[in-house]
């Protein structure tokens, strides 16, 4: 994390979490901090664990092992592994977006707004019937409502389509509306899985600015899953990298951005480009290592599985516990086993030396990787 970060300071600390499905480890012996106020982005391959981790933290799952603390602005401090699904908005305040926008397409864009605080205007009809109608509380709680919704639906720029059916929206202006719904329910910490997939430069951009925002002006934090490395680079304060469930590396955007091991496991780019950063980076041997057996499905567009594939390499996870996979695999590993030889090259030697042969790609050579 940057910089050293008192307990009070920290909205988010993940200890020693784990998750298992039957012998499939989705994570394992993962520990990272959020801070308050901060936006931590969490990155990492496909089939790395990200959504696993958010499924963790919001009650999804119940992890196999480990604690995830969250502390609310006012002191109070909530073990999410142990509080009850439905509890984690109401109490601990945490609200989240999906990879796939989960709208009601059907109902206006305020709809939409109104209906993510039902609970605080249930709890001021005194759950009656009466109290729908009579309760001067209701009327007060129903009014503040519709100023939340038109207040968010100013933020996400939507306002002028207040009325219109939210499935008719463009896709980003989707996206939008459902980080707008998620800001209506008051979190102090707010997940969004992928918020920026499908999205055009133009909408990233509206998207960026949003979550700015949201930083800059409410005081909650966000924890954001993303592969968009131009989301991630511009906005984050604090990025966590996972590869195979493991974390491999952990801290601002730049240092992780020129981490040798991120670059080889990972940075939204595929083998090709890979290749390519590393020979900037200035490794030939690490170069020379990752052509033993790059896994075509550590790109975008697929989920991958630890036992998958043939099985000749081991992951180390929890003390005593490793991973099989197959050969080549794990790239962050790779950089390690030739740690000592990673060092920058003199930028002369950069300049003039050839990239690796061009013929190394995707399509011209066999793959070693998982199946
Ligand atoms: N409910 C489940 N049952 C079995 N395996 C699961 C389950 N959920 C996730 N997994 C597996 O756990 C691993 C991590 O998946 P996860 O979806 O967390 O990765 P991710 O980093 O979010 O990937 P992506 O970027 O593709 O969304 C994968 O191998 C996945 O197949």
């Amino acid at each position: 994390m940057n910089g050293q970060a008192s307990a009070g300071d920290l909205i988010l600390q993940v200890e020693h979490l784990s998750m298992k499905f039957g012998g499939l480890v989705a994570i394992g012996d993962l520990s990272f901090q959020a801070k308050r106020g901060e936006i931590t982005a969490l990155i990492g391959p496909n089939g790395a664990g990200k959504t696993t981790v958010f499924n963790c933290i919001t009650g999804f799952y119940k992890p196999t092992e480990g604690m995830i603390t969250l502390s609310r602005g006012d002191g109070s401090t909530y073990l999410l592994e142990r509080l009850p699904n439905h509890e984690i908005p109401a109490r601990a305040k945490v609200a989240r977006t999906f990879q796939n926008i989960r709208l009601f397409s059907g109902m206006t864009l305020l709809e939409n707004l109104l209906v993510a605080q039902h609970n605080k205007l249930m709890k001021a009809s005194g759950y009656t019937l009466l109290g729908l109608f009579g309760f001067p509380s209701y009327r007060q709680a129903s009014a503040e409502s519709i100023d939340l919704a038109r207040h968010w639906l100013e933020k996400a720029d939507l306002v002028d389509r207040a009325d219109d059916p939210a499935g008719d929206l463009p896709y980003g202006a989707q996206r939008r509306l459902e980080i707008a719904r998620a800001m209506c329910t008051g979190p102090e910490l707010l997940c969004l899985d992928e918020p920026a997939a499908g999205l055009n430069p133009k909408e990233s951009a509206s998207l960026n600015q949003l979550l700015m925002d949201i930083k800059d002006n409410t005081g909650t934090s966000i924890l954001l899953i993303e592969h968009d490395m131009s989301v991630v680079m511009q906005i984050s304060d604090h990025v966590v990298v996972l590869e195979y469930g493991r974390k491999i590396s952990d801290g601002n955007p730049q240092s992780v951005r020129t981490d040798p091991r991120v670059i080889a496991a990972y940075l939204g780019v595929d083998d090709e480009e890979v290749e390519t950063v590393l020979t900037e980076v200035g490794d030939e041997d690490v170069i020379e290592q990752l052509d033993t057996g790059p896994d075509s499905e550590h790109g975008p567009g697929s989920s991958s599985s630890f036992l998958a594939g043939p099985v000749t390499d081991t992951i180390g996870h929890s003390e005593g516990e490793r991973v099989t996979v197959s050969k080549g695999a794990s790239k962050a590993a790779q950089v390690d086993a030739r740690k000592p030889a990673v060092k920058p090259k003199p930028a002369a030697k950069k300049s003039t030396s050839p990239a690796k042969p061009a013929a190394k790609s995707s399509t011209a050579k066999p793959r070693g990787g998982r199946k």
